[in-house]
């Protein structure tokens, strides 16, 4: 489970994330709407482990900067950054080394296998085009079965085949237990899945769905999604 607590992050004297507070449960899909700049990927890298805030972040019980809890984190960021000087195959060793995997190899072929990268294997970092590094990266993210898994805007970059890959493989992670936190512009790419939502828009959470809630009421999550972003713009004195 992850349990975001109060967090707040400041770079400078800008406010990216205020006062969030969310929580995402084993054997969910929550996906983090908003438009560019709302802070998504600031709750995110803060949630990873990569920058400094101020409240509270809980990964399965374990506070976030803590090792029990990157045991159980998976992290597949926005920007790929493979290794240059590792080739595809490399990089799986190396995440099995850092994570003392065992029985590791048939998970990573398959991994490999299912986004067309098992013919690349000795491809290096530095020689893989934008959507073979997010590939690789969400190879290298999902190896070590993280139990609570952070996606920010995954689909850019792929082809439609490892798109529908993705889906499919974040689908059976759900049926896994996992607790899955997808960030995303495409509402479309999340809409077959998705469990439950929290709508950013200018640095705090504007409001938060559930599937069940929206299905009930016979709301539509684009509409939605365009009528918190314009009311929020409207509060804020800005252009609708
Ligand atoms: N390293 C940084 N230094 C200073 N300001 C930053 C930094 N990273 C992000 N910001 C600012 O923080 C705010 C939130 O950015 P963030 O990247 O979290 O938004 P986002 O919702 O992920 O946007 P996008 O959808 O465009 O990726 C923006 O105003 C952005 O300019």
């Amino acid at each position: 489970m992850l349990s975001v607590r109060g967090v707040t992050k400041k770079y400078g004297k800008l406010i990216a994330n205020d006062d969030i507070s969310f929580e995402v449960n084993p054997g969910e899909i929550s996906v983090l709407l908003g438009p560019n700049g709302a802070g998504k990927s600031t709750i995110i890298k803060c949630i990873a482990g990569l920058l400094k805030f101020k409240g509270k972040i809980f990964i399965n019980g374990n506070e976030n900067k803590s090792l029990l809890a990157k045991r159980d984190l998976g992290y597949i960021p926005e920007m790929p950054v493979p290794y240059d000087m590792l080739t595809v195959w490399e990089h799986m060793e190396f995440i099995a080394r850092a994570y003392s995997l065992e029985n590791w190899k048939e998970r990573a072929e398959d991994l490999l296998k299912r986004f067309e990268l098992d013919d690349k294997k000795k491809k290096l970092g530095n020689e893989l085009s934008k959507g073979m590094q997010q590939k690789i990266s969400i190879c290298c993210g999902m190896l070590p079965e993280p139990k609570v898994i952070l996606l920010d805007e995954p689909m850019v970059g792929l082809d439609p085949f490892a798109i529908k890959e993705l889906k499919k493989l974040v689908v059976e992670k759900r049926k896994e237990g996992c607790a899955i936190l997808i960030s995303t512009h495409m509402i479309d790419s999340v809409a077959e899945f998705w469990d439950t939502t929290n709508i950013m828009v200018a640095s705090g959470i504007a409001a938060r769905r559930t599937r069940k809630g929206i299905e009930g009421s016979g709301e539509n999550l684009e509409d939605l999604f365009f009528q918190i972003v314009n009311d929020a713009k409207k509060e804020n004195g800005g252009e609708e």
